[in-house]
């Protein structure tokens, strides 16, 4: 039916879909339930259908006015149906995809005057409408500043932090993957017709993955590529085809049934002679493996490198994620990391100003049986419903800069990385498409399939940067070198409108079969595709081609491997209890959808065009192999369109990116970079610090990037920013300042340390006086694994005395440290987060602390020594020896996350003293399976496998006591420490013989 230009739809809207309803208007017609995506909408009254992706049901529906209502029974069918106003869709919504911004932006506009799109848009000097990015020079850098700072390990910026605009907004409403289908039920004419008009619409969802926008001229919106054959001129003046497929009065979708073969690609079998087959009746190039760049290890320094993901989280702000591969808040994506574990053609490409990669998300990183980390696999479609998807998306709709890491193991590397990771610089998301990926066996796929929907990312080197630092000049008078990357695919282009059309990408060579059948042999390992090789035998390509003739047999071997005895019983009898990647059952099918003739090879039925065969949708040539529909609600999608027809892609099928894909883009306007991705010196920027230095404040621990040799470093050391490379230093605290005992002893002390005993957990408490000093002690019984004592000591003066003694020690230098875990759950090292000294017996449990003698320690220990073991003598009523003091300072932020003192050879008492600000300590029993000692943290990220109920937590204040009896304590309990500032604990244990 053809839908006249002038005439306006009315929409039908569902009132009982309440929860899109503010969103979209929703319209659902049983009829039509089920039977949207994928699949042929059956029905005449349907023109337009914009469903649910997710849900499989239509949400919007428009109605063509031509049509009768009246007559329509499924509308009159769904009588709860209001009307939508019709001035809310303009004309081209009707007789185009309707991109589901536009329809979020109608509604929202409605609802919400300063939607998020609002601000997306403005007026360009052109007067033409265009996106603009969310992420400006003028708002980035002052809060940039802000981000440096940070509460403790992996938390993330304020939303003020990142931009002040969106402060007071709602939250950034989640793009549902809504799809629009268009069903073209019109002769070729019409189609024609209806297709042109399409051309200048607004994009639709693919085309917000494909990087055209909106607002683009019509130009733009056309695909880049020549088709695959390179003779579009040719075929346009061909006549028009005459087979059966164009009597048909529907478009379909022809699959190509292949030759079958007992292919178990899922089981390790080569999937080669599939691919051969593919390829020669596909007319594709042979495969061209992308040859890895090799470049000569850079000359430059990179502006900034680490030894550890710790050091990049605590010195980048852009990158603060001990876990994912992206750093992201609030749906603003900060930094990228490429690392080990590449998808499917993620590639590095021209020099690295074009990278591909992929969406984070819906992974699952599989270890192998040696403990390391093994392949990671998706588990479920990546989509905008995935958090870090939609983050990238978002980045890619609204330009957003985003910086790219690099780490040792990323093979995409063309150097051998000699740290754990480099900072490459700052990139732009330039297109962004879905593909299909083989679900690994142990995972479900969605129903009917058995691959998931993959995210691409195509990331762009911003231009006015420079060059990147890691391409090395050229040597003086290299012309030949010179010549080379002039004519090389580097050369920018001015836009990607103005893209030039070009010839088929080198490797696209177009064979006739019958040179096809004496060039390509097959081979018994299938390594060697297309290569020519006089000792393979080879097989008839006729007899290949054409399934009707009985050879579904693969060829015999001359090795005679018994691979000749698969016949097509056996591989009927194989169950395929689930279909498989796109198209793959026109792979076994025994019913040809296409019956391939001679003449139909010679005439083929299907030309390859600019547009998906399938859904209609433009396609962007990325693969050298062909146009490949990205439309995942196609019925079309990842199959390649061949001159023959739509050929189904197995894993394995090597795709070899279209070198005119690949061409680095020119960076757009919009595209600004917020700031120097060499973070400004914390000490000398940071607003708190530029009239009085901070001592126990969070800037004294963030990390710092070296000005002299770019090193990333944790501040590891309590009195000066030290690189752990090169030994340049920054800032030493100024040994004068010191936080003096009123500033953290509180006015109103907790009373009895507010304590809070969890009812189940049987713990008894009771209250002693302790007449000497006059203090009372709460006594908590973790029967049977020991007692806790809380020494109330609110007035001290060797507590006052020893606050200032230990910060004086601290200052002068050498002594406070951040140490190394020994079990580091990341990349490279890992220190804990509180810095921390030794002394007496070594201590060597979970933090390799370096330990002094007493007679070397700083005085303040022994002071803390004397006290606490006065103090234990007045609570125990027995004098311990203790033999080693582990002090730790805290600053502002810091903590000691769960862990036990499980040290082989510790005594029965534990006892620490508490200075400075107060801090809440919790005990929790251990999970059943987590008795043993040595499993704790020191870190402050906390581990997911714990047992979450807390027992008992108390606040320790200025001059109060904690003593832990029974060895049990540590094997039932884990504790925990959360100062509230700048603190300082010290604590005493007997260390015996290991
Ligand atoms: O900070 C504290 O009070 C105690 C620290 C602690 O639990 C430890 O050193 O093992
Ligand atoms: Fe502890």
């Amino acid at each position: 039916m053809q839908v006249p230009l002038a005439s306006k739809v009315r929409a039908k809207v569902d009132p009982h879909q309440q929860r899109i309803s503010s969103r979209i208007s929703i319209g659902s017609d049983p009829a039509l339930e089920g039977n949207v995506i994928g699949d042929e909408v059956n029905t005449r009254t349907t023109d337009v259908v914009v469903s649910n992706a997710k849900r499989k049901r239509p949400v919007l529906r428009l109605i063509p006015p031509c049509e009768d209502l009246s007559s329509s029974s499924s509308i009159h069918q769904s009588s709860s149906l209001s009307p939508l106003p019709t001035s809310s869709l303009s004309e081209s919504d009707i007789l185009h995809p309707i991109p589901i911004e536009s329809i979020r932006n109608k509604i929202t506009k409605r609802q919400k005057p300063a939607s998020r799109s609002n601000n997306l848009e403005k007026e360009n000097e052109f007067g033409r409408k265009k996106v603009h990015s969310n992420w400006t020079c003028s708002k980035a850098p002052p809060n940039i500043l802000s981000l440096l700072r940070f509460d403790h390990i992996g938390g993330a910026p304020t939303q003020q932090a990142l931009h002040p605009a969106t402060q007071p907004q709602q939250p950034m409403p989640v793009i549902r993957p809504l799809t629009p289908i268009i069903r073209l039920k019109v002769h070729s004419g019409d189609d024609e017709q209806a297709v042109g008009k399409r051309k200048r619409s607004a994009p639709s969802v693919q085309d917000r993955y494909e990087g055209k926008q909106s607002r683009l001229p019509k130009q733009r919106m056309e695909p880049q590529a020549k088709p695959a054959s390179g003779k579009k001129d040719k075929q346009s003046q061909r006549p028009k085809r005459t087979s059966n497929v164009e009597n048909s009065r529907e478009d379909e979708v022809h699959i190509v049934p292949l030759p079958s073969m007992p292919i178990e690609v899922s089981q390790g079998m080569p999937s080669s002679k599939l691919c051969k087959v593919l390829r020669i009746v596909g007319g594709l190039p042979r495969a061209t493996p992308r040859r890895k760049e090799i470049l000569s290890a850079p000359i430059k320094h990179p502006p900034v490198w680490a030894e550890s993901r710790q050091e990049l989280c605590e010195a980048l702000p852009y990158y603060r994620s001990f876990q994912s591969g992206l750093y992201m808040h609030r749906r603003v994506a900060f930094g990228y990391l490429l690392e080990a574990f590449p998808a499917p053609r993620d590639i590095w490409a021209c020099d690295g100003k074009v990278i591909i990669s992929h969406g984070g998300g819906q992974c699952i990183r599989t270890m192998r049986p040696d403990g390391t980390p093994g392949p990671v696999s998706l588990q479920a479609d990546q989509s905008h419903l995935d958090a870090r998807v939609d983050t990238l998306l978002l980045a890619y709709e609204r330009k957003t800069p985003i910086i790219l890491i690099a780490g040792k193991g990323y093979e995409g590397l063309p150097w051998d990385l000699e740290c754990a990771y480099v900072v490459l610089g700052w990139y732009w998301i330039s297109s962004s498409w879905v593909e299909a990926e083989i679900s690994p066996k142990e995972v479900s796929p969605p129903e009917g399939r058995n691959y998931f929907h993959r995210v691409k990312i195509r990331f762009d080197w911003i231009e006015n940067q420079g060059e990147p630092w890691w391409i090395n000049p050229l040597p003086q008078g290299n012309k030949v070198l010179t010549a080379m990357r002039e004519s090389s695919p580097l050369t920018p282009l001015s836009s990607e409108a103005s893209s030039p059309r070009r010839t088929p990408p080198t490797g696209v060579e177009m064979w006739s079969y019958d040179e096809l059948d004496s060039r390509i042999p097959w081979t018994q390992d299938g390594a060697n595709i297309g290569a020519v090789n006089e000792k393979s035998p080879k097989m008839d390509i006729r007899t290949l081609l054409n399934p009707s003739l009985g050879l579904l047999t693969p060829p015999l071997s001359s090795s005679g491997d018994g691979r000749a005895s698969s016949t097509c019983d056996e591989l009927k009898s194989r169950k395929h209890d689930r279909a498989c990647w796109p198209g793959e059952s026109a792979l076994t099918t025994q019913t040809p959808l296409f019956t391939m003739t001679e003449s139909s090879l010679q005439n083929p039925a299907f030309y390859p065009g600019e547009k998906c065969r399938s859904c209609r949708q433009p396609i962007n040539q990325i693969y050298q192999e062909g146009l490949i529909c990205l439309n995942s609600a196609c019925k079309a999608f990842f199959l390649l369109h061949t001159k023959i027809g739509l050929l189904p892609i197995p894993p394995g099928f090597h795709l070899s990116y279209n070198d005119d894909f690949l061409v680095p883009r020119e960076t757009p306007r919009e595209v600004i970079i917020p700031y120097d991705i060499v973070p400004p010196e914390p000490a000398k920027r940071v607003p708190e610090t530029e009239d009085a230095y901070e001592v126990g404040g969070r800037t004294l621990w963030r990390g710092w990037v070296c000005r002299k040799c770019g090193r990333a470093n944790c501040r590891y050391r309590w009195e000066v920013w030290e690189c752990r490379n090169c030994h340049n230093t920054l800032a030493p605290l100024d040994p004068a300042c010191l936080v003096l005992p009123e500033q953290s002893r509180l006015s109103q002390p907790p009373f009895l340390g507010e304590a809070k005993v969890d009812p189940k957990s049987g713990i008894k408490s009771n209250i002693k006086m302790i007449n000497e000093i006059g203090c009372i002690c709460v006594i908590y019984d973790l029967a049977p694994a020991g007692k806790i004592y809380h020494l109330i000591q609110p007035h001290s003066a060797v507590s006052d005395d020893l606050l200032v003694e230990y910060q004086k020690s601290a200052n002068q230098g050498g002594w406070f440290q951040r140490r190394a875990l020994k079990a580091g759950a990341v990349k490279g090292q890992l220190l804990a987060q509180h810095f921390a000294v030794n002394t007496g017996a070594s201590y060597k449990y979970q933090v390799d602390t370096l330990s002094y003698s007493f007679e070397r320690s700083p005085q303040c220990v022994l002071m803390s020594l004397a006290l606490i073991t006065n103090r234990v003598r007045l609570v125990l009523g027995e004098e311990i020896g203790f033999n080693e003091i582990l002090s730790v300072m805290y600053r502002e932020g810091q903590k000691m996350s769960w862990h036990d003192d499980g040290e082989t050879g510790l005594g029965p008492v534990v006892a620490s003293l508490s200075l400075g600000s107060s801090a809440i300590m919790s005990f929790r029993p251990k999970s059943p399976n987590r008795t043993e000692m040595n499993a704790g943290f020191y870190t402050g990220i906390s581990s997911k496998k714990v047992n979450p109920n807390t027992s008992l937590s108390i606040t320790l204040s200025h001059g109060d006591i904690m003593i832990m009896q029974g060895r049990g304590i540590q094997i039932k309990y884990d504790h925990k420490v959360v100062p509230m500032g700048f603190r300082i604990a010290s604590t005493a244990r007997v260390i015996g013989d290991r």
